[in-house]
C-alpha cells in the first residue's frame, strides 16, 4: 500500500523572551534565553523577540513617524535625498538581489522606498572616522519626527547590544565579547515604506517590494507591520511568509555573524513580495536598525568553530570590505561575485 506524504515540517520563526537579559534575571533565566536563541539561530536564523522593554510610546511613535514621511509627495521626499546610506531613497533605486550576484529575471528594481539614519563621524571625535562611511544625517521638517525616531533609535540599538551579549553567552565567548567591534559600529535605521502609486503601474509577476538578500551586518532588529509581504527561505528551499506576533520584534542574523560560526548560524535568505490583490498591493511598512559592527574591525571565524580540520570557510574580511562589496551589488548594479553560498541558495530556491 502506498505510503501517505509525511506532512513537511512546519515552518515557524521561534519566539524568545529576552526579559531575563532586559531585566535582572537569574542565571539559570539567562542561560534558557541564550539556549533558545542559540536553537533559533541554529535552525532558522530569524527569531521573534518579545520582553524586549521598548515602552508603547516609543514604539507607537516610530509608526507616526513613518506614515508622516512617506505620506508626503514624492518632491517633497525628495528634498531629503543625501550622500552615503543617508536620508530618502525613492522607489526602484536599489536592486537587493544584486547584493547577492543574482540577476532579476526583470532587471526591475526594487519598489520600495526608504528613509535612512545613522552613526555620524562627528559622533566620535578622534576616532578620524569619514563622513563618507558615518555620514550626516538629514531631517524632515516634521513636528516630532527627529525626536520620536531618535528615541527609537536609542531603543533598537539598546536591544541590538543586548542580543549581542546573549550571543556571547550562547557562543561561549566573554559576554563583552563584540563590544569591541562595535563602539562605533555602523549602525543604520532604514524605515521602509512599500506602497505603488494607484493607476500608475504597470503589474507584472516580476514585481518585488524588495529582493532577494541576506543582511550585511552582525544582526538585525526588525519592527514590522504584520501586513503580508515578508518572506523568508526555510532549509526546506521554501518561500514562507512571515509576519510578527503582537509586540514582537523581528531579529536576524546578518553575514558577519554567519562568518564568525562558520554558518552554525544562519544569515537567513528574505524578501519582500506583497500579494498583489485587485490590481495592487496593501501599504506595508518595516523599520530595520542594522547593527554591522565598526567599520574598521576584522571579522573571523571563532575558534570554536572551525571545522574539524580547522579549515576556513571564510577567510578573516574586515567589515568596510564586506559592506563595499554588497552595497556595490545593491547600489549601482554591480553583482557580488564574492557571495557564492548566498546566490547559490536563491537559485535553488522553489518559486
Ligand atoms: O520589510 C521587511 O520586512 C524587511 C526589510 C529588510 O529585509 C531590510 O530592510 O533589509
Ligand atoms: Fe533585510
Amino acid at each position: 500500500m502506498p505510503q501517505p506524504d509525511s506532512p513537511a515540517p512546519e515552518f515557524a520563526v521561534p519566539v524568545v523572551d529576552i526579559s531575563a537579559y532586559v531585566g535582572d534575571g537569574t542565571d539559570e533565566e539567562r542561560a534558557a534565553v541564550a539556549e533558545a536563541l542559540d536553537t533559533a539561530c541554529a535552525t532558522v536564523g530569524f527569531v521573534q523577540i518579545i520582553g524586549h522593554g521598548i515602552p508603547d510610546d516609543i514604539w507607537n511613535g516610530l509608526g507616526e513617524a513613518s506614515d508622516a514621511f512617506f505620506n508626503k509627495t514624492l518632491d517633497e521626499k525628495k528634498e531629503y535625498l543625501a550622500p552615503g546610506n543617508r536620508g530618502y531613497s525613492p522607489p526602484k533605486s536599489e536592486s537587493l538581489s544584486l547584493s547577492l550576484g543574482v540577476e532579476s529575471s526583470s532587471r526591475m528594481n526594487d519598489f520600495f522606498e526608504a528613509f535612512n539614519v545613522g552613526v555620524e563621524a562627528r559622533s566620535f571625535p578622534g576616532l578620524g572616522l569619514s563622513e563618507d562611511d558615518y555620514g550626516l544625517n538629514v531631517w524632515p521638517d516634521i513636528d516630532a519626527f527627529r525626536a520620536k525616531v531618535e528615541a527609537y533609535y536609542g531603543e533598537a540599538s539598546r536591544v541590538a547590544r543586548t542580543l549581542t551579549g546573549v550571543f556571547a553567552d550562547a557562543l561561549g565567548l566573554e559576554h563583552d565579547f563584540f563590544a569591541a567591534l562595535t563602539d562605533h559600529s555602523i549602525d543604520v535605521l532604514r524605515m521602509n515604506n512599500y506602497a505603488l502609486p494607484e493607476g500608475t503601474v504597470t503589474l507584472d509577476g516580476d514585481l518585488t517590494g524588495m529582493g532577494e538578500h541576506t543582511d550585511y551586518g552582525l544582526v538585525t532588529v526588525l519592527w514590522a507591520d504584520q501586513v503580508a509581504g515578508l518572506q523568508v527561505l526555510g532549509t526546506d528551499g521554501i518561500w514562507h511568509d512571515v509576519s510578527p506576533i503582537d509586540g514582537a520584534l523581528l531579529i536576524n542574523l546578518g553575514d558577519l555573524t554567519a562568518r564568525l560560526t562558520n554558518d552554525r548560524w544562519m544569515s537567513t535568505l528574505h524578501r519582500v513580495k506583497p500579494p498583489i490583490v485587485d490590481g495592487t498591493i496593501k501599504r506595508r511598512r518595516s523599520v530595520a536598525f542594522f547593527h554591522d559592527g565598526n567599520l574598521d574591525a576584522v571579522i573571523e571565524t571563532l575558534p570554536s568553530h572551525l571545522d574539524a580540520d580547522d579549515g576556513l570557510a571564510y577567510e578573516p574580511i574586515l567589515v568596510r570590505d564586506h559592506i563595499k562589496a554588497k552595497l556595490a551589488g545593491s547600489r549601482q548594479g554591480k553583482a557580488n561575485t564574492a557571495a557564492v553560498r548566498e546566490a547559490a541558495r536563491v537559485l535553488a530556491a522553489k518559486g
